[in-house]
């Protein structure tokens, strides 16, 4: 760089503090209803709500009353059931979250039915396939769900399921029943007497439910992650040898358990048991069809409690017929509930529960803990360990990197009222200089906060952790990210952040650097973001309140000049900072201002005949 920028702090004023949230509306979520200036400053990471009401909160499903409690503490909780499309698409523009089970489409229609304010969705339970994840992130809305509460009990329930299936259980159970309704038809006494032993016998059918063991059978766990693992575990305890396919778990988690990793064709091909525990997605998506099941074992018997939809149910209803499956046990469907008239479920080798795999008092109070917790604390603003649709930054590096998202956004607000109008901006580089390890620092909210800035000043979206790389996207612009591995203690996640906007005209020239990018650049002092450099001039200004901008050819009384205007103007200053390439050259002074100066206070700072280009920056 040529500049040799010295750089001098002149004067400092205690920060701005910033805005308070207690002023704020409810009703009106602040990004729609805050003044632009006000909006940025109340802004936290994620989610930004007034704090002297009450959110709201739909329950659209039955959620267990230790969850419901946590919630009421917080918000305003509205248990409405069973509502229909239109009606969920009605009442949520008036809420803040929506907590659901599997039971709710939360369709694309329902967030653009919010108008903005629905900023989180609770899924309460481990499957997200009902949630419209792409129109959540498109519209800033958090998802969170509940992974892992109810782990056990759809692990027992498959279990259960596969204990059930060997032995006929629900098929003996429905025949003996079936037979005693068929008694009621009788009203003769003695009529009834000679019938039910006729009858009975007829329906005590122990040579046709002769079961199958399970000890030392072959059983495919098909998924291995959290419920899969268990059920691994507990058929391993019943004697089975468990296999198991899934494409994404670690080798030595499976051997731990005594379990092997195999392919899809060879779990398929040797499996006497498949139980099913992958989520739904474009690749499980009846990943179970004739051509697969042609290359099962004949008399294989299959359990799923993962999602209907992994099975292609018309192929199974043949592969029964044709005997390639001996059983099928399933608790979920691919449409819920299922048709009366289903074949599937009317066939007499298959045995089905209502999706009840979550469904234990334990697993349902900690479901509605676990959530309430979740949504409770992304409407604090706190980012959520169970985001579904936005990174999981733990709470410690959260913690650590608090200044830092400031300092990002800072960086791309200013740096993106540095463009002239007229300039697209379209690709802008983020450098961070750490004397960390690549591996441990996690850049994602950064990078994140660079975008909210960048976008935020020039645009009506609202911008947050989960939308930024879509709206970035969406917008055309090109994030891309540099490290600068730098010498030294790696105590600080960071020194320096800097944002770089190519391919631009600038309204204040002096902010192009050498690359010809418009070039900010800040550091964390004292917990407290400092712009440090602008172009190629070295500055130090507090980024609180807001800037201004000045070049000039460096001469003494400048400041004492430019100070008066503002103090005249009642304008309190709050840092002033001269970054200059040589004593009597051109310099750059930085200075922090509380409040916008007026047009002619302005005016009146850039007709100094020493000043050749000036920019007012709102932070
Ligand atoms: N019936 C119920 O009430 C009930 C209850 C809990 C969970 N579930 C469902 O069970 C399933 C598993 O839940 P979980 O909590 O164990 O989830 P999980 O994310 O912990 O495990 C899913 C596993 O599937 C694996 N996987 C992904 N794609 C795969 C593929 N193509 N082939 C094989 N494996 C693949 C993943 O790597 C992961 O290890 C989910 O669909 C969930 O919705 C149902
Ligand atoms: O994905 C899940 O968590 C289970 O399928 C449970 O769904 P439920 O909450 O509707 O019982």
């Amino acid at each position: 760089m040529a500049a040799s920028a010295s750089s001098s702090l002149i004067s400092s004023r205690s920060p701005l503090k910033l805005t308070s949230l207690s002023s704020l509306s409810w009703k009106f979520p602040v990004s729609v209803s805050l003044p632009r200036h006000q909006r940025r400053r109340a802004s936290q990471v994620f989610i930004v709500l007034s704090m002297d009401a009450k959110p709201t909160v739909l329950v659209a499903e039955k959620l267990g009353e230790a969850g419901l409690d946590l919630l009421k503490d917080y918000a305003n909780v509205d248990c409405s059931y069973n509502l229909s499309p239109e009606e969920l698409c009605t009442k949520i523009s008036l809420c803040d979250a929506l907590i659901v089970r599997s039971g709710t489409k939360v369709s694309r229609e329902v967030f653009e039915s919010s108008g903005g304010r629905l900023k989180v969705v609770g899924r309460a339970g481990v499957g997200i396939d009902n949630v419209d994840l792409g129109a959540a992130t498109e519209h800033g809305c958090l998802v969170v769900n509940a992974p892992t509460a109810n782990t056990v009990a759809a692990a027992e329930h498959g279990i259960a399921l596969l204990t059930a299936m060997a032995r006929n259980v629900a098929q003996a159970d429905a025949s003996i029943k079936a037979g005693r309704l068929f008694l009621l038809c009788y009203v003769v006494d003695f009529i009834v007497q000679v019938h039910e032993n006729v009858i009975d016998a007829g329906k005590w059918q122990r040579n046709k439910y002769v079961g199958v063991s399970l000890v030392g059978k072959t059983l495919a766990v098909m998924g291995f992650g959290k419920v899969g693992t268990e059920v691994a575990r507990r058929a391993k305890g019943l004697g089975m040898h468990v296999i198991a396919h899934d494409p994404y778990a670690p080798a030595d988690r499976a051997h731990a358990i005594g379990v092997d990793l195999v392919s899809f064709d060879e779990a398929i091909a040797t499996a006497d048991f498949l139980s099913l525990h992958m989520p739904l997605t474009p690749a499980t998506s009846k990943i179970l069809n004739d051509e697969n099941f042609a290359k099962m074992k004949k008399g294989v018997r299959i359990v799923n409690v993962a999602r209907g939809g992994v099975i292609d149910e018309d192929a199974l209803v043949r592969a029964l017929d044709a005997g390639i499956v001996a059983q099928a046990a399933l608790d979920v469907f691919t449409v819920e509930p299922p048709p009366k008239d289903s074949k599937l479920i009317q066939h007499e080798n298959v045995t089905v529960t209502p999706h009840l795999g979550a469904s234990t008092m334990e697993a349902q109070e900690g479901v509605a803990i676990e959530i309430a917790e979740a949504v409770v604390g992304a409407l604090r603003g706190e980012l959520a360990a169970t985001a579904v649709n936005a990174p999981m930054v733990p709470a410690e590096v959260l913690a650590e990197l608090k200044p830092y998202v400031t300092l990002s956004e800072k960086l791309g607000r200013l740096a993106v009222q540095l463009v002239a109008g007229g300039s697209g901006v379209k690709s802008v580089k983020v450098t961070y200089a750490s004397a960390r390890a690549p591996d441990d620092l996690d850049t994602r909210l950064l990078r994140a906060m660079v975008t909210k800035g960048l976008i935020e000043p020039i645009s009506s979206v609202f911008v947050n952790l989960v939308n930024a790389d879509f709206t970035a996207k969406q917008r055309g612009v090109r994030i891309s990210e540099e490290r600068v591995i730098l010498d030294g203690s790696p105590e600080s996640p960071l020194e320096s952040i800097q944002v770089q906007i190519a391919n631009v005209e600038s309204k204040f020239a002096s902010a192009i650097s050498e690359s010809g990018d418009i070039t900010v650049e800040g550091k964390v002092k004292d917990g407290v973001p400092h712009l440090t450099k602008v172009g190629a001039f070295e500055v130090d200004v507090s980024l609180e309140g807001n800037i201004i901008l000045c070049r000039q050819v460096d001469q003494p009384g400048m400041i004492g000049t430019v100070g008066s205007i503002l103090g005249e103007e009642n304008v309190n200053v709050s840092f002033m900072s001269v970054g200059r390439i040589a004593p009597r050259k051109q310099a750059v002074m930085a200075i922090g201002v509380d409040e916008q100066p007026s047009k002619s206070a302005l005016k009146r700072i850039g007709d100094i005949p020493a000043i050749e280009e000036f920019v007012f920056l709102a932070l």
